[in-house]
C-alpha cells in the first residue's frame, strides 16, 4: 500500500520525505514495528509515542505521523497532523479498507445500560437473520470469533480491524459500546455511524486519565451525535439537551415521558418465584406489550434502547419477544441458583448510579431482607467509595463491605473510604476484607426472604493486586460455599 493513500482522508503536513512510498504496516506500539512500518506516535497517559521515534526507525520504520517535532534521518517520511489519535482513526480506516462502509454501524453511549443493551440489540438481530458482530465491556463477538476485552471501546486501530474481521465473517452490522473515553481519545474516529444511541447521564469517571470536570464527560458522549446518521435518545435523561448541543443527526426519543416517540407505560414487576422480570406496555412508533426475565425497571429502558434500534431495521414483533425472553448478559442482574430460601445475584453496578438503581429497583420487589456486598476499584474515583457507601447504607437492609479490585492501593484505605460513606447514612454493616470470605459469610447467614447482591465485579473473572491479575470468579466462590452446604435450603 502507498502511504498516501493510507493518510488521504487526513489533513496533514509532509514535514520531510515523500508521501509516494510503499509502506507494510500501520503501527502505534513500537515494539510492533517492522521493515517498512508507518508509526503512528500517540501522546498517551503513561508514555509518548514520540520518544520512540529514534528506536522505531531503527527497527525499519519508513514513516512517522506525529503531532510534534522529531528528529529523524531525512529519508524517513515525516507527516505532521493536529492530533495523532485522529491520525491513526482515519488511517485506521483506510488501511482496513474503510469496512464501516460495508456494515451498519450502530453505537451506544451513557453512563449505563451500554453492555446489556448491545447484547439485546445483537439477539434480536441475530434471531431475525441479521448476522452482528458486537464489540464491549466483556468481549467482542466477531462470528464464531470471542475476543476477551481490555477496554470498553478498543483503540481506533482494533475498531477498524475487527469491523474488517466482521465483513469478512459475512457480519451485516456491528453493535457496539461508545465510552465517552473512547470518544475523547477518538476510537471510534475516521467513519460515521448510521445508528447512535443516548442511554443515560449521570457524573461518573471524573479524575485523572478520565474527564476534567462534568461538563468535559457531557461534552464527549454528546461528539458521538455529531458522527451519527440517526440518533436516538432517552427522553427522561435530565441531560439530553446538553447531550443534544451540536448534534447533527436525525433525532427520535423513548422513555416515559409524554412528548417521547416511543412510550412506555404500566410497569409491572414480575417474580416468578426465584426469577425476578419485569412487563410493560410500548407504544407510539411502537405499539406492544413487552415481557423480560430480568429484573429492575431498567431493564425497561435497556429493552426500550433495544427496540427503537431494532425498529428501524424492521423485525416483527414476535422476533423482539421471542429474543428479549431469551437474552442473560453475563454479570448483569444475573442470578445464581442456590436455594428457592433466598435469591443471589451477581451484578456489575460500580459506581453510586447504578448501585442507587439497582437497590431501588430490587427494593420493589419487596424482598424481606436487602443485602449488598461490594467494594470499590483501587486507583479510580475516591468519590465513588463514599457514595457507594451512602447509597448501599440507605437502601439495603445490611451492608458487607469488602475489596473489589484493590489494583495499587491498601484494600483497607478503600473499606475505610466506603465506611465512611455508609456510616453518614447510618445503616447495618460489616466488614470482610477478603472477598471470599465474606461471599460465604452473605450465603451462610441468608435467611428466609434475602435477596443478596454480589455488586461490582460482574463479569470479570479475576482481582487484580498490585498489577497482577489473580483469577477469582464468584460464581464459583459461590459454588465453594454451596458445596459445603451451611446454608437454609
Ligand atoms: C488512560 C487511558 O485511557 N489509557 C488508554 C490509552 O493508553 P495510552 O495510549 O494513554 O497508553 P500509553 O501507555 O501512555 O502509551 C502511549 C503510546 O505509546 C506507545 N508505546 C508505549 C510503550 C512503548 O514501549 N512503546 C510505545 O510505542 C503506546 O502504544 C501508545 O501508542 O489507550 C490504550 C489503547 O487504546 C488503552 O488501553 C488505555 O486504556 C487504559 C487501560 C484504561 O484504563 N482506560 C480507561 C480509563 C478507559 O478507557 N475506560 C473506558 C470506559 C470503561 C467503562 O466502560 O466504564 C473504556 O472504553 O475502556
Ligand atoms: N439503564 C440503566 N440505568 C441504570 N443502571 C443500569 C442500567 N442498566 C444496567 N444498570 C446497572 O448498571 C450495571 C452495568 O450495566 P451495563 O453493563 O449494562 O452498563 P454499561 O453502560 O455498559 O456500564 P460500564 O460502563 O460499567 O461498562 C448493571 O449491572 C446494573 O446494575
Ligand atoms: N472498566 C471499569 C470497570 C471497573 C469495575 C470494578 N470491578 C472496578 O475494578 O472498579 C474500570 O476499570 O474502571
Ligand atoms: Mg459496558
Amino acid at each position: 500500500m502507498k502511504l498516501l493513500e493510507l493518510i488521504k482522508d487526513l489533513d496533514f503536513e509532509c514535514v520531510q520525505g515523500s508521501t509516494d512510498i510503499d509502506i507494510t504496516t500501520l503501527v502505534y506500539d513500537s515494539r510492533k514495528v517492522e521493515n517498512g512500518s508507518v508509526f503512528v506516535c500517540i501522546s498517551g497517559a503513561v508514555r509518548d509515542g514520540h520518544d520512540f521515534a529514534k528506536d522505531v526507525v531503527k527497527a525499519g520504520a519508513k514513516a512517522l505521523i506525529v503531532e510534534k517535532n522529531v528528529d529523524v534521518p531525512d529519508d524517513v517520511t515525516v507527516i505532521k497532523v493536529a492530533d495523532t489519535r485522529l491520525g491513526l482513526a482515519v488511517s485506521s480506516a483506510a488501511y482496513f479498507g474503510n469496512p464501516a462502509n460495508e456494515l451498519t454501524t450502530i453505537g451506544i453511549t451513557g453512563t449505563k445500560g451500554k453492555t446489556t443493551s448491545t447484547y439485546m440489540v445483537r439477539s434480536i438481530l441475530e434471531e431475525s437473520g441479521i448476522k452482528t458482530g458486537l464489540i464491549g465491556t466483556i468481549e467482542s463477538i466477531i462470528g464464531d470469533e470471542v475476543i476477551p476485552s481490555a477496554n470498553t471501546t478498543p483503540e481506533s486501530y482494533v475498531v477498524q480491524q475487527y469491523f474488517r474481521k466482521m465483513v469478512d465473517a459475512g457480519c451485516k452490522c456491528v453493535v457496539m459500546e461508545v465510552s465517552s473515553q473512547a470518544l475523547m481519545l477518538n476510537r471510534v474516529g475516521g467513519f460515521v455511524f448510521d445508528y447512535g444511541i443516548f442511554t443515560n447521564l449521570e457524573p461518573d469517571h471524573i479524575g485523572p486519565n478520565e474527564h476534567k470536570d462534568l461538563d468535559d464527560y457531557i461534552h464527549c458522549k454528546s461528539l458521538l451525535f455529531r458522527q451519527c446518521k440517526q440518533g436516538i435518545f432517552n427522553a427522561d435523561d435530565s441531560h439530553l439537551e446538553k447531550i443534544l448541543e451540536g448534534h447533527t443527526c436525525k433525532v427520535e426519543t423513548y422513555g416515559f415521558s409524554e412528548n417521547a416517540d416511543i412510550k412506555a407505560s404500566d410497569v409491572h414487576l414480575m417474580d416468578k418465584g426465584g426469577t425476578l422480570g419485569v412487563a410493560y406496555h410500548m407504544s407510539g412508533l411502537m405499539d406492544m406489550d413487552v415481557e423480560i426475565d430480568i429484573p429492575g425497571k431498567f431493564s425497561v429502558y435497556n429493552s426500550m434502547t433495544a427496540i427503537s434500534i431494532c425498529r428501524h431495521f424492521g423485525v416483527k414483533k414476535e422476533v423482539i419477544l421471542d429474543s428479549l425472553s431469551k437474552v442473560r448478559v453475563k454479570g448483569r442482574v444475573e442470578i445464581i441458583p442456590v436455594s428457592p430460601k433466598f435469591t443471589i445475584m451477581i451484578d456489575y453496578a460500580h459506581n453510586a448510579m447504578s448501585l442507587n438503581s439497582l437497590l431501588t429497583t430490587l427494593k420493589e420487589y419487596s424482598p424481606k431482607r436487602l443485602v449488598c456486598l461490594f467494594g470499590c476499584g483501587g486507583n479510580r474515583s475516591r468519590e465513588r467509595r463514599f457514595e457507594m457507601g451512602e447509597v448501599s447504607s440507605k437502601l439495603a437492609d445490611f451492608t458487607i463491605v469488602t475489596s473489589d479490585n484493590p489494583r495499587n492501593e491498601e484494600p483497607q484505605a478503600i473499606i475505610d473510604d466506603i465506611v465512611t460513606g455508609v456510616k453518614k447514612a447510618d445503616g447495618k454493616f460489616i466488614t470482610i476484607i477478603d472477598r471470599a470470605d465474606a461471599i460465604r459469610y452473605a450465603i451462610e447467614n441468608a435467611k428466609e426472604g434475602d435477596v443478596i447482591v454480589l455488586a461490582g465485579k460482574g463479569h470479570e473473572d479475576y482481582q487484580e493486586i498490585k498489577g497482577k491479575k489473580y483469577h477469582m470468579d464468584e460464581r464459583e466462590l459461590v459454588a465453594d460455599v454451596v458445596k459445603d452446604g451451611n446454608f437454609i435450603r
